[in-house]
């Protein structure tokens, strides 16, 4: 890498840094302060470490450049008794003599660079910005985690396919059967009905719980570069990267991979993407070298995959090799009374994030989501209950009737719980009044009610 101080793009986040040089020599101190001043908010200097203790405790420091040769201390022992007292400043050591013992010391004793006398002023300012980008990197690590943390009830919710309906309970029994084992698992099903939770569902349950869950959605990451997000790539791939990056399939070793949308991948990804299948080898673009990797594979998709057979967008041999287990998530208008079930905790979990009063569902609410074909699915069913919150009441008008043109033959029971539902929603969910406009008892109303957990 150039060593040109133009080049090595110092942030904004320099220009804040405040900076304590610690020296007992007053030429190298003169010299550090002279070269990070232009650079750095403030920069300030002790001649020894008693003077630097006092000014730590005065003084928050982002970066402390630290002599190891001091006349009263030596600085790496010093480093360690400020460690020990809960002092956390980032130290850049500083010294004379590069024997191993010292930098394996220094380390120790938690610097966080070690810079060799004599050095040029780039060298040092590289050094300070390191230690910056490092400090922002370690920051934002630990606020994502936190942020995660406060998230964990909705975190849950997505690992957990929630459900009572028949349909549902199938799915997770065959889900706990095949979560240990390694074949691959096709989850198909239309967008919106769960694909991705039930995979985070079978990943929590398995013996992988511990290791990364990693979801790649094909069909939003280029075709261009999709290849370089997976597999990865050294530097020397691209004239213009400066570094190597590991790919999204190596960062999830010994995990769980869940590639969404896999009928978005191009031919030649899916050439790739069936060597890893088959062996477990991952070939990061721009090298001959295979990585053998231990990840479990879960594809979902909406789309048919035969169909993009036939059309030749998707290779068959790679459909023969993912669809040893399939499962097939149950749109939501096929789990009875889940709609319900998904919607109170929807009502729940969405009131409390955003703050909202919250809602009870009504009879006549009740009717029309249980008849309501919900083609989006829960995503559908969830924007519709976060648009309820937000109005302060459950807007019948955007559930509509199934659509013109789509009729099929209908059993017997399904048309009149249509019937009974539709009824109900228009009385408001007075039964006995439903019951005198549909000319039955309000007793079979009752009955069949009960049997729809209504
Ligand atoms: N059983 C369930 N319990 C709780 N939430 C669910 C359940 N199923 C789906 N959801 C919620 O519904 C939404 C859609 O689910 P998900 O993303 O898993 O669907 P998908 O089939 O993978 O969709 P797409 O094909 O569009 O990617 C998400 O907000 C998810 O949290």
């Amino acid at each position: 890498m150039s060593e040109d101080i133009q080049t090595v793009g110092l942030t904004e986040k320099l220009k804040q840094a405040s900076i304590l040089v610690v020296d007992d020599e007053p030429g190298m101190r003169n010299f550090m302060v002279k070269t990070l001043s232009p650079y750095c908010k403030f920069v300030a200097e002790a001649k020894d470490v008693a003077s630097a203790s006092a000014l730590l405790t005065q003084n928050h420091f982002d970066v402390m450049i630290l002599d190891n040769m001091m006349p009263d201390k030596k600085g790496i022992d010093w480093l360690a008794e400020q460690r020990a007292q809960g002092g956390f400043t980032d130290t850049i050591m500083v010294t004379a003599y590069a024997d191993l013992e010292t930098a394996i010391q220094a380390i120790r004793a938690g610097a966080a660079d070690f810079v060799l006398k004599p050095f040029r002023s780039n060298q040092i300012l590289n050094a300070v910005r390191r230690c910056i980008q490092m400090a922002q990197l370690r920051r934002e690590n630990m606020l994502l985690l936190r942020e995660l943390d406060t998230a964990d009830i909705g975190r849950k919710r997505r690992s957990q396919l929630i459900g009572k309906s028949k349909t549902i309970a199938a799915v997770r029994d065959t889900l706990d059967r095949v979560k240990n084992v390694a074949t691959p698992i096709l989850i198909t099903g239309a967008s919106g009905s769960g694909k991705e939770v039930a995979a985070r569902h079978m990943h929590v349950s398995s013996s992988r719980a511990d290791m990364p869950f990693v979801a790649i959605n094909c069909a939003t990451i280029p075709a261009d570069i999709i290849e370089i997000e997976l597999f990865g790539h050294v530097a020397a791939a691209f004239p213009g990267a400066v570094s190597a990056r590991e790919g999204l399939l190596p960062s999830a070793r010994g995990g769980t991979v869940f590639l969404d949308e896999v009928s978005a991948l191009n031919l030649s990804a899916q050439s790739a993407l069936l060597r890893v299948l088959e062996d477990g080898m991952v070939r990061p673009v721009g090298t001959e070298r295979d990585i053998q990797l231990d990840l479990r594979f879960v594809l979902a998709t909406s789309a048919s995959l035969s169909e993009e057979v036939a059309k030749g967008r998707f290779r068959e041999d790679l459909l023969f090799r993912i669809n040893i287990l399939e499962i097939v998530m149950p749109p939501l208008n096929q789990r009875e009374t889940d709609v319900i079930v998904l919607a109170e905790l929807f009502l729940d979990d969405i009131s409390s994030r955003l703050s909202l009063p919250p809602l009870v569902i009504d009879p006549a609410t009740r009717a029309a989501m249980l008849r309501h074909t919900w083609p989006g699915n829960i995503r559908e069913l969830r924007n519709f209950i976060e648009r309820s919150l937000i109005y302060g009441h459950f807007p019948h008008e955007t559930l509509s009737p199934p659509a013109k043109g789509q009729e099929q033959i209908e059993t017997l029971e399904h048309v009149e719980r249509e019937k009974i539902l539709q009824a109900l929603e228009l009385v408001g969910g007075n039964r006995s009044e439903a019951a005198r406009r549909l000319g039955v008892s309000r007793k079979t109303i009752d009955r069949k009610c009960a049997t729809w957990g209504l």
